[in-house]
């Protein structure tokens, strides 16, 4: 039971003053988190960090502010010059003056009785924000603070800039930020005196106070001591959860599983291709393990197109080949009826029998499904989460198979399975991460790696191309169409509340339609499960040629014969997601196109992440390049700033931690494994502050 000291941090933000819902969706957006179907927490809020910070100490007085400076003037007010009414193209101005120039304060659509309420004339007044040069005279047009010089103390000195998304401005985050800290409870220390005084750690709610509310920009930056202090929090909860987790799971007996090769060789034979060498090698490694009495902890890594569900295919064959059943959960249910749709026809030919068991399975067919794997007369389930959520008993769970795609934090998933039967376990991934990451990610599992990608693919062309120019590509797709190829074009999920005009999946499903009448077709997250299906099936069988989707169809689909991606807004995503979705083509041995439309101006970051898109294909240096590329936060509604599965660590700053922390968790844990000592129940604090709740439930009285 989580202590009740803790509660705080775990009620809902829309608690908090001027957060309701709608607001609280547009956090959620923001919270460096794995919200999974959670809402969002207070105690999340406190891990939103800055991004950068703006610093407002900069007084050069008007006449010295140089053009585009962020600066903080002290100005006397002169005069207020009201815009002309019905003419809203001409701003409200405010002159204003200090010892060394004039300045215009210039408003658009401005509140009057606001404006001469903040600046009445005659009165010393700062304002702080970025000075410009208007028609040779100093300006600033709507500066970002404002003050009566009698209340110069509640301007920011350093102002902490945070991540943010369409519809969320800094200040309402910034206030909600601030009422988590202050709803932050005293904790114990959960950190070694020793390691504290050598790092230089602040406590742990200092370390939140000094980079939330920073007196120097050096106080918000990752390298600072208040930042390090809670990364190494941070990656401590999670080497002590996975250790914890470790421990469990190893004590589980396991069993040897081996077959005489009946199934697996039928399956073999029964495949429309060669396994490729890394197939080959992935499986004899899953083998060994299969075979040994310990149980199996297998991370198989392979980038986007690698032909990692046939192994998952054939190491499932081999547990039920041993007279166990086998379940592989995919990442979403797209995703889980796509591999059934693969597998099951494979399947059946062998004789091995194949149900699929998502949330929308209801009624008959689900009682159905789950009698028939309590008596074991099905061998192999495919399912979502729901799979190891609800109380669905094997008769005999040999194998269980979880398909992470770029998702993290499998170890909540590992926890969970620890309980109860003792499966071997084989974790899927298509995040080319770097080796750290996968200790940290993934904790010591053994890696089987698919290093090449099947034979006779073809590169995949990869072009990028103005908005402006649609008509052109709009042309091309048609005689793509006229040839029999198949396009999936991509628009990025648009909120409602969103200011900038983008071209939704529906807008764009209505203008292309014209052009491709029935041959066109449309697949989007708030669709049913069975149109879903449907508009899937359809684009797979050729009947509609060209899908409009958004990026449901980033995880894992699978359409061999589709040929050219058109990704809209190219600029919007994230090199990892662009990567996932280009992977989307390029599967067959037909020659492939990827499509990159962007919108002018395309910013610095986005402009090098198409150009690293154009440059190569290659997973792991498409995520070293996102690694660097990430924190610069111009993207929307993704998660973008930091490293993935963290909230506050950076592994490309506090890499020399993991090692740290990694040591340390092990020696807690070889003194006191169950957390019991007042050190460990501190250490329980800090593994629900970072959400380590399954780690915690391990323990004896947890
Ligand atoms: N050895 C092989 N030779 C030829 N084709 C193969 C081979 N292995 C797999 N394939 C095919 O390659 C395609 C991609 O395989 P799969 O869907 O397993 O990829 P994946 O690794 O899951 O990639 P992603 O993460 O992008 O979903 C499938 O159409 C599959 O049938």
């Amino acid at each position: 039971m989580r202590p009740s000291l803790l509660d705080p941090l775990f009620s809902p933000i829309t608690s908090l003053a001027g957060i309701g819902p709608k607001v609280a969706v547009l956090i959620e957006k923001v919270v460096p988190a794995d919200l999974g179907d959670r809402a969002a927490r207070v105690g999340d809020l406190m891990f939103v960090l800055p991004n950068s910070v703006i610093d407002r100490r900069n007084r050069p007085g008007i006449a010295l502010s140089a053009e585009g400076a962020i600066v903080t003037l002290e100005v006397r007010i002169d005069r207020h010059q009201p815009a002309p009414r019905g003419n809203r193209s001409v701003p409200y101005r405010v002159f204003a003056h200090d010892d060394t120039g004039e300045i215009a304060l210039t408003f658009f659509h401005a509140h009057a009785a606001y404006l001469e309420k903040a600046m009445p004339e005659g009165e010393k007044v700062i304002v702080s924000g970025r000075m410009e040069w208007f028609n040779g005279r100093p300006s600033m047009v709507h500066p970002d603070h404002i003050a009566l010089a009698s209340e110069a103390d509640k301007l920011p000195l350093v102002e902490p800039v945070y991540p943010l998304t369409a519809g969320l401005s800094g200040k309402v985050l910034r206030r909600a930020i601030g009422q988590s800290l202050e709803r932050l409870p005293a904790l114990p220390e959960w950190l070694d005196a020793e390691l504290m005084r050598r790092q230089s750690f602040p406590d742990f709610t200092a370390a939140l106070q000094r980079v939330h509310n920073p007196a120097d920009p050096i106080d918000a930056s990752p390298e600072n001591a208040a930042w390090r202090r809670l990364a190494y929090d941070e990656l401590l909860a999670g080497q002590v959860s996975l250790a914890l987790v470790r421990a469990k799971v190893r004590k589980l007996h396991g069993r040897p599983l081996t077959g005489d090769g009946r199934i697996v060789n039928a399956l073999r034979a029964a495949l429309p291709y060669q396994l490729t060498g890394s197939q080959q090698t992935a499986l004899e490694e899953i083998d060994a393990d299969l075979a040994k009495p310990e149980r199996m902890l297998r991370l198989l890594q392979g980038d986007v197109g690698s032909g990692k569900t046939v192994v998952a295919l054939l190491a499932m064959a081999r547990a039920v080949e041993a007279g166990g059943q086998a379940a592989l959960m995919a990442p979403t249910e797209i995703l889980a009826r796509q591999h059934m749709a693969t597998i099951a026809p494979l399947a059946e030919r062998v004789g091995i029998k194949v149900a699929v068991l998502t949330g929308r399975e209801k009624g008959r067919d689900r009682a159905q499904t789950l009698a028939g794997l309590e008596s074991g007369e099905i061998d192999i389930v495919i399912g979502t989460h729901a799979l190891f959520q609800e109380t669905v008993a094997f008769r005999d769970l040999a194998l269980a198979v979880i398909d992470e795609q770029h998702r993290f934090g499998v170890h909540q998933r590992l926890a969970m399975n620890a309980k109860g039967q003792a499966p071997d376990m084989l974790v899927m991934t298509a995040t080319p991460i770097p080796r750290t990451l996968v200790l940290t990610a993934f904790g010591d599992m053994d890696v089987s790696r698919l290093t090449e990608k099947p034979a006779g693919r073809q590169p995949i062309r990869t072009v990028t191309l103005p908005l402006e120019r649609i008509d052109e590509l709009v042309g091309r797709v048609r005689d793509a169409v006229a040839e029999g190829q198949k396009i999936y074009w991509i628009c990025p999920l648009v909120e409602e509340s969103e200011e900038v005009k983008l071209m939704s999946a529906e807008d764009r499903f209505a203008s292309l339609q014209p052009v491709f009448g029935n041959r066109i077709g449309i697949v989007h997250g708030r669709m049913k499960g069975a149109d879903k299906d449907e508009a899937m099936r359809a684009f797979k069988a050729g009947e509609t040629r060209v899908l409009i989707a958004t990026t449901v169809i980033e995880v894992g689909v699978d359409v061999p014969d589709a040929t050219i991606m058109v990704i809209e807004h190219a600029e919007r995503f994230g090199l990892a997601q662009l990567h996932q979705l280009r992977g989307r083509v390029g599967r067959g041995s037909k020659p492939s196109s990827c499509v990159l439309l962007y919108k002018d101006p395309l910013g610095e970051t986005a402009k090098r992440r198409l150009s690293v898109m154009r440059d190569t294909e290659d997973g792991f240096v498409i995520a070293e390049e996102d690694l660097k590329l990430r924190g610069e936060g111009e993207l929307l509604g993704t998660r973008q700033s930091g490293t993935p599965g963290f909230q506050v660590a950076r592994i490309e700053a506090h890499a020399d931690l993991l090692e740290i922390a990694r040591d340390d968790a092990r020696l807690i844990l070889a003194r006191d494994p169950e957390l019991v000592s007042p050190r460990g129940e501190a250490l329980r604090l800090l593994l629900y502050v970072f959400g380590r709740d399954e780690a915690v439930r391990l323990l004896r009285a947890g």
